[in-house]
This record gives structure tokens, C-alpha cells and sequence, in this order.
């Protein structure tokens, strides 16, 4: 493909050689590099892509892409000059890939915790609504019904772009997909043509990447910042940081709410373990989704699907019928009548959202017992917070692991038992191993009590040093229900 062509709409600052040449690839991961591929030098948390340079022009690569030209130079290779080379990739991505975002409507939805479950609902909706639709989201990518495996929540642009592609060789109207944090700071969105941007809330998460609660906060808004006029940008209001989020954009200003005036509102009429009866915008439904958070989840799609001009009784009906996302709020009942619950909540937030909607729904006498772990490499203040909502809220909590990645399990524990007061210390266990941890939690566990499982949700591994191992929450404790052998 022409150099010029993919070049269309980056800003450069200085160049050195021709752009009038052939490529093939874009790349940029050193190890990746083929023949006259084009290398984006990008500046990471572990390593500047600018030392790999020289090692890429041995390998091939006849274009670079960096925010500093080298001193020493090839003469057989153009260097391009940017003030930001991630940005330039999710740019050059889209032009190599046939700028498929503006060839379907892409809706983003960011926000802490529920990205996953509006994504997932709302491919489901369009789905049932007769459409051709594509997701991406932690659990899984989508095109139409067929499944290609995630590696991130919001993959790096030209993993996205090359789905976006087979999205639209596919026929897609709509590709709903999450926007994380991460992903908006790296630039893996840069360039894509969104119709429209949903904000679900912000609490306490990944401090350990965006320093400041500010900083994260500005993360999500540079989303909205960044949607053009012609789409909407829907926002939780009830949240505290909702509005925020709408300030400086050029997009159209819409607004859901549970507590405050929005342009879509709902309210919770019934909250049990069979689902949510609400009045939403004045119909009176009933849902498969558990729990008054998913409320929220539930009138972002709404807001959504009537945003992109669907049928409102269609869109009610389809929805009452749907289930959430793998590992949210997944409930089985043994044969003794304990229930397990698996559920994601991996941010204080989410952990007490979930235990408060077990309060609401549980009969009354039943304990609640709840093992929870905290991820390594990530976050540690938000830890002993875990922790301590864990106690505040539940009648046992065994502190496990979740993902210690190359940190030592045991010092996770001790980071999480800090949270826990002097008075919730005799309704605590330490218990490392995780299946230990949940196979303890159903020995504690009298019939009718509930065992929550946090942290893992879908998850199929347990992280240890860079090693995924096979680990199922829901498949453990099938087994101690004796529901499997
Ligand atoms: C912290 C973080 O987000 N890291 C992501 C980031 O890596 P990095 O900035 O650390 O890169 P680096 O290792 O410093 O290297 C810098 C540059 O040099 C290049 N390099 C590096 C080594 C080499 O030999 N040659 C070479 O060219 C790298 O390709 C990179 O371009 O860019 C990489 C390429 O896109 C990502 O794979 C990587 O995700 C890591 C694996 C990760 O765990 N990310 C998580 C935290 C994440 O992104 N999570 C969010 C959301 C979580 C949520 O749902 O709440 C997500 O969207 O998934
Ligand atoms: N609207 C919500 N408000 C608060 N908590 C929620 C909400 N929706 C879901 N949760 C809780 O957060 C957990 C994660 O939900 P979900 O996977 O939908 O979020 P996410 O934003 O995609 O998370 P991640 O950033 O890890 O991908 C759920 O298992 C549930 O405990
Ligand atoms: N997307 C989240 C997932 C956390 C899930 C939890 N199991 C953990 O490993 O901490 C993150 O990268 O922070
Ligand atoms: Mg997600």
C-alpha cells in the first residue's frame, strides 16, 4: 500500500526521506517486524520503542514512525517525525485498514465497572433486532455469531481496526465496543469515527497506571472530548462525575438517571434473585438481570438502542427476554441449597454493589460468605478497601488470590488484610490458594446460605509469572456442589 495514502490526516512534524513508497505492515513490536513494513516507535510503561530502531531497519523495516528522529540514519529509510507516535499508529491504522469505522455505526461505552454488560447487551439487542453486529469486549470479540478470542478489553489499534475490517467484509450496521482507560491514554482509539459514546460511572480503580483520580477521570472524559458532532454522548447522571464527562463536547448531549431528571429514567420496583422489575420511561418491565446496578446497565441500553432510533416496545421486549455477560452475577444452586454466586466485581465499587444487592434480595437468615482476591501488578491501594467493603458487607470473607502475575500471592493477602478493622478480624480467613479458599467456603456453607465469588467472572486462568494456568471459578465450585464430577 502507498505511504501517502495511510499518511492522510497525521500531522508531521519533521521527515527525512521519501513518502512516496510502497509498504506492507505496520508494526509496532520490534519482534514483528517484515520487509518495508512501517515501524511506530511508542513510548511504554517498561521500555521506549525509540531503542528499537536500529534493530528494526536490520530487520526490514523501511519507514519510521518516532517522536525524535535518530542522529545516525539509514539513507535508504524515511524517517516521520510526530509529536505522538501512538496517535499516529491509531491513525495510520484506520487508513490501512480502510478506515472501517466510518463504514458502520461504532458506539463506545466507557466508564469503571458495566462496560462489558451494556456492550454485551446491546450486541445482543441488535442481534435479536434482526441486525448484522459486531462487539468488543473483555470476555470476547464478536462478528455476528462468530467468536474470536479477547486479549484486552480495547485492543491496540491495529488488532481493532483489522476486526473493524472483517466487521464491515462482514456486514455489520453496529459494532458496540468498550473503551477502557488504558486505551484512551494509549491512543488505541485514535482515528476511529464513533456515532456515539455511552459513560456508565467512575470509582476507584487502575491508580496504579493513572497516578491521580483526576488523571483517570480525565482519561474517560478525553473520550467525549473527542466525539464529533454528529454522534450522541449518553452519561449516567445519578453518578457524581457524570456530567463531567459532557463539558467540552461537540457530540449530542443526552443523560440517563435512576435518582436525577434525565432524558431516560427508570425506576426499581422489585430487586429479587429472579430480576429486576422496573418502570422504565414509563413501561413497567420485568428483566433476567439480578441487582439494582444492573438497572443502570439496563436503561443504558435503552437510552442507546432509542438514541439509534429503535422500536421502543421491540427494544423492551427483546431486552425483558436477555440474559448479562459471562461470569456477572452467574448464580447456581447445589443440591443442598447453597447458592454460588461468580461474579467480575474487582473494584471496591463493584464489590459493594454486588454484596449490597445480595443484602437486598437474600430472604433474611442465610449467611453470606465471600472469597475475594485482588490482582497483582495493578492497583494496590484499592486492596484493603476491598477487603474492608468484603467484611462490612458479608457474614465469612476468606481472602484469596486473583491473578498475583509476578507479585508474591501471600503479600497480596497482606495488603488486603490491612482493611480488615479489629472487629471483622474473627469473620475473617487468609486462605492463598484459591480452590482451597472455595472449597472451604462450601464446607462453611449451610443449605440457603450464599457464596459470592469476586474478582474472576469469566476468567479461565489464574496469572502466575507471565503463566496462564487453568483456573474456573464457576467450574470449582461445580464440583463442590457435586453438579459435575
Ligand atoms: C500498561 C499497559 O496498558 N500496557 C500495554 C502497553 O504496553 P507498554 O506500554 O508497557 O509497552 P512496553 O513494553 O513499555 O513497550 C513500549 C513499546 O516498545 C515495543 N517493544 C517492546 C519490546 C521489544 O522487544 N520491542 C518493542 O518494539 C512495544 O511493542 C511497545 O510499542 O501496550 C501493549 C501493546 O499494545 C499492551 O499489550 C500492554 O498491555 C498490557 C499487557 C496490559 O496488561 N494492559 C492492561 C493493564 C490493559 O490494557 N487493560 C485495559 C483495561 C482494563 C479494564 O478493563 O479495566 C484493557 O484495555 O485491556
Ligand atoms: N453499572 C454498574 N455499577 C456498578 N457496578 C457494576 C455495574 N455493572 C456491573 N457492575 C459490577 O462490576 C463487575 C464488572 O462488570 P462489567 O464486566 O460489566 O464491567 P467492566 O466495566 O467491563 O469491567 P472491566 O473494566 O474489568 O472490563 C460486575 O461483575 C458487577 O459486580
Ligand atoms: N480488566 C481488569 C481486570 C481485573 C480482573 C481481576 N481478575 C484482576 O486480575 O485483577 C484489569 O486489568 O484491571
Ligand atoms: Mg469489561
Amino acid at each position: 500500500m502507498g505511504l501517502q495514502e495511510i499518511l492522510y490526516g497525521v500531522a508531521i512534524t519533521n521527515l527525512v526521506g521519501s513518502t512516496n513508497r510502497e509498504v506492507t505492515a505496520l508494526v509496532f513490536d520490534s519482534r514483528q517486524v517484515v520487509k518495508d513494513s512501517v515501524f511506530f516507535a511508542v513510548k511504554g510503561t517498561l521500555s521506549d520503542g525509540h531503542t528499537y530502531i536500529p534493530a528494526t531497519i536490520e530487520a526490514g523495516a523501511s519507514v519510521i514512525v518516532c517522536e525524535e528522529i535518530p542522529e545516525v540514519k539509514n539513507e535508504l529509510v524515511t524517517y516521520i517525525e510526530v509529536e505522538n507516535s501512538a496517535a499516529a499508529l491509531g491513525i495510520m491504522a484506520s487508513n490501512f485498514y480502510g478506515n472501517p469505522s466510518s463504514k458502520l455505526q461504532l458506539i463506545g461505552i466507557t466508564g469503571t465497572n458495566g462496560k462489558t454488560t451494556i456492550a454485551t447487551l446491546l450486541f445482543k439487542l441488535f442481534r435479536e433486532l434482526g441486525y448484522k453486529v459486531g462487539l468488543i469486549s473483555t470476555v470476547e470479540n464478536h462478528i455476528n455469531d462468530e467468536v474470536i478470542p479477547a486479549t484486552h478489553t480495547t485492543p491496540n489499534p491495529l488488532a481493532l481496526n483489522s476486526l473493524l475490517q472483517d466487521m464491515v467484509a462482514a456486514d455489520c450496521s453496529y459494532c458496540f465496543m468498550e473503551v477502557s482507560s488504558h486505551a484512551v491514554v494509549q491512543h488505541r482509539i485514535e482515528g476511529l469515527d464513533f456515532s456515539g459514546g455511552v459513560f456508565s460511572n467512575i470509582t476507584h480503580d487502575h491508580l496504579d497506571f493513572h497516578v491521580t483520580f483526576d488523571n483517570y477521570i480525565k482519561a474517560k472524559k478525553a473520550f467525549f472530548d473527542g466525539l464529533p458532532k454528529s454522534a450522541f454522548a449518553l452519561t449516567n447522571v445519578d453518578d457524581k462525575n457524570g456530567m463531567v464527562m459532557l463539558q467540552n463536547t461537540k457530540a449530542s448531549k443526552k443523560t440517563y438517571a435512576l435518582k436525577q431528571l434525565g432524558d431516560f429514567k427508570a425506576k426499581v420496583l422489585e430487586n429479587s434473585f429472579n430480576g429486576l422489575h422496573l418502570d422504565i420511561d414509563g413501561a413497567d418491565v420485568f428483566f433476567k438481570l439480578v441487582g439494582s446496578f444492573n438497572a443502570y446497565n439496563l436503561l443504558a441500553v435503552y437510552g442507546t438502542a432509542m438514541l439509534l432510533e429503535q422500536d421502543q416496545l421491540s427494544v423492551l421486549t427483546v431486552l425483558s427476554r436477555l440474559t448479562g455477560a459471562e461470569g456477572r452475577f452467574e448464580y447456581i444452586v447445589s443440591n443442598t441449597g447453597v447458592i454460588g454466586i461468580i461474579d467480575y466485581a474487582h473494584t471496591p465499587d463493584a464489590v459493594q454493589n454486588v454484596l449490597s444487592t445480595i443484602q437486598d434480595i437474600r430472604k433474611g437468615t442465610e449467611q453470606v460468605i465471600t472469597v475475594i482476591g485482588c490482582g497483582g501488578d495493578r492497583d494496590k491501594t484499592k486492596r484493603p478497601i476491598m477487603a474492608q467493603v468484603a467484611c462490612d458487607w458479608s457474614d465469612k470473607v476468606i481472602l484469596t488470590s486473583d491473578n498475583p502475575r509476578t507479585e508474591n500471592p501471600q503479600t497480596i493477602v497482606e495488603d488486603m488484610e490491612k482493611g480488615v478493622s479489629p472487629t471483622n478480624k474473627r469473620k475473617t480467613l487468609s486462605i492463598v490458594d484459591r480452590k482451597e479458599a472455595i472449597k472451604t467456603a462450601c464446607h462453611l456453607a449451610k443449605p440457603g446460605d450464599i457464596i459470592l465469588l469476586a474478582g474472576k467472572g469469566h476468567e479461565k486462568y489464574q496469572e502466575i509469572n507471565g503463566v496462564r494456568h487453568h483456573f474456573d471459578d464457576k467450574e470449582v465450585l461445580m464440583e463442590q456442589f457435586n453438579l459435575i464430577s
